[in-house]
């Protein structure tokens, strides 16, 4: 297998007496979608955190292609390409689709007119967030200025994933992505998903909806008591197996 994209090693989050995170290591390479399971209150979330810069670790590092970051806060792991989308969107209902996409970095207009005036580039913000959202077959919005607050579940979680694929140059980190969704927005999410890792983007994907991991992910990681478990393939495993897995009915397969 390649060298790893994105590692974690031996992190520890403690929050009081809570060990969040117990030794706990992680491994992403190129070209592949990882899924994160375990069981509520394992630690998954406080695993993307921390390699999102969402939390600081106690101890443990985090390598990107094999160089050890200090992630202290979102912005850090976004400027070294690594996109998160929440469960809970982060979006501004009241704006544009276009707005959403840039907000927080907001293009300006070439020359004096952007850097002294700060005059935004409306025409190119709307021109690349058009380029995006076709790119990935999510057109069927029609009108980039229309606020986000007057599209579907599905539509908004395409918005936040084109986001994420448009500024996440090498790793998307997505949440519970279809958490919030009904069958066929799930089904067009899903798609998204195993689009955005056509383009070659790999993906961390914590999910809930086994049918959902087992479709779209290439390794699972099982998180359990604060630390990866194991890693399966989900063509040598069923579901029920790695439910049981992740709530200690079974015991986990040996690491090869
Ligand atoms: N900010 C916090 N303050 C105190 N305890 C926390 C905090 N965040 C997480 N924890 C605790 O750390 C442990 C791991 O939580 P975490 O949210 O990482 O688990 P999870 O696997 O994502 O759970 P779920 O599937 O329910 O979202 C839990 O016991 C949780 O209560």
């Amino acid at each position: 297998m390649s060298n790893p994209i994105l590692q974690a090693r031996g992190l520890v989050k403690r929050y009081g007496r809570v060990t969040a995170l117990d030794d706990c290591d992680f491994d992403l390479h190129a070209g592949e979608i990882v899924a994160v399971i375990g069981d509520n209150g394992a630690g998954k979330s406080s695993l993307i955190k921390a390699m999102s810069g969402a939390v600081v670790p106690d101890a443990g590092e985090i390598l990107l292609e094999g160089k050890p970051v200090r992630f202290n806060t979102p912005n850090d792991a976004r400027a070294e390409g690594i996109e998160t989308v929440y469960q809970t969107l982060a979006m501004s209902p009241a704006l544009s689709i276009a707005d959403n996409m840039f907000m927080g970095r907001e293009l300006r207009k070439p020359g004096w007119r952007g850097s002294v005036l700060r005059q935004l580039d409306r025409a190119k913000m709307e021109q690349v967030a058009r380029d995006k959202l076709s790119d990935l077959g999510l057109m069927t919005i029609q009108n980039i200025n229309q606020a986000v607050e007057t599209l579907s579940g599905g539509q908004r979680q395409g918005v936040a994933v084109a986001r994420a694929a448009a500024f996440g140059s090498k790793v998307i980190i997505l949440d519970e992505p279809t958490a919030a969704l009904g069958v066929k927005e799930s089904r067009r999410v899903l798609e998204l998903i195993l689009d955005v890792r056509s383009r070659g983007i790999p993906i961390v994907l914590i999910s809930h909806n086994m049918p959902h991991v087992f479709e779209v992910a290439d390794r699972i990681h099982v998180h359990r008591l604060g630390k990866r478990l194991c890693v399966i393939d989900p063509k040598d495993y069923t579901m029920s197996d790695a439910v049981a897995f992740m709530t200690g009915a079974k015991d986990a397969p040996l690491a090869a």
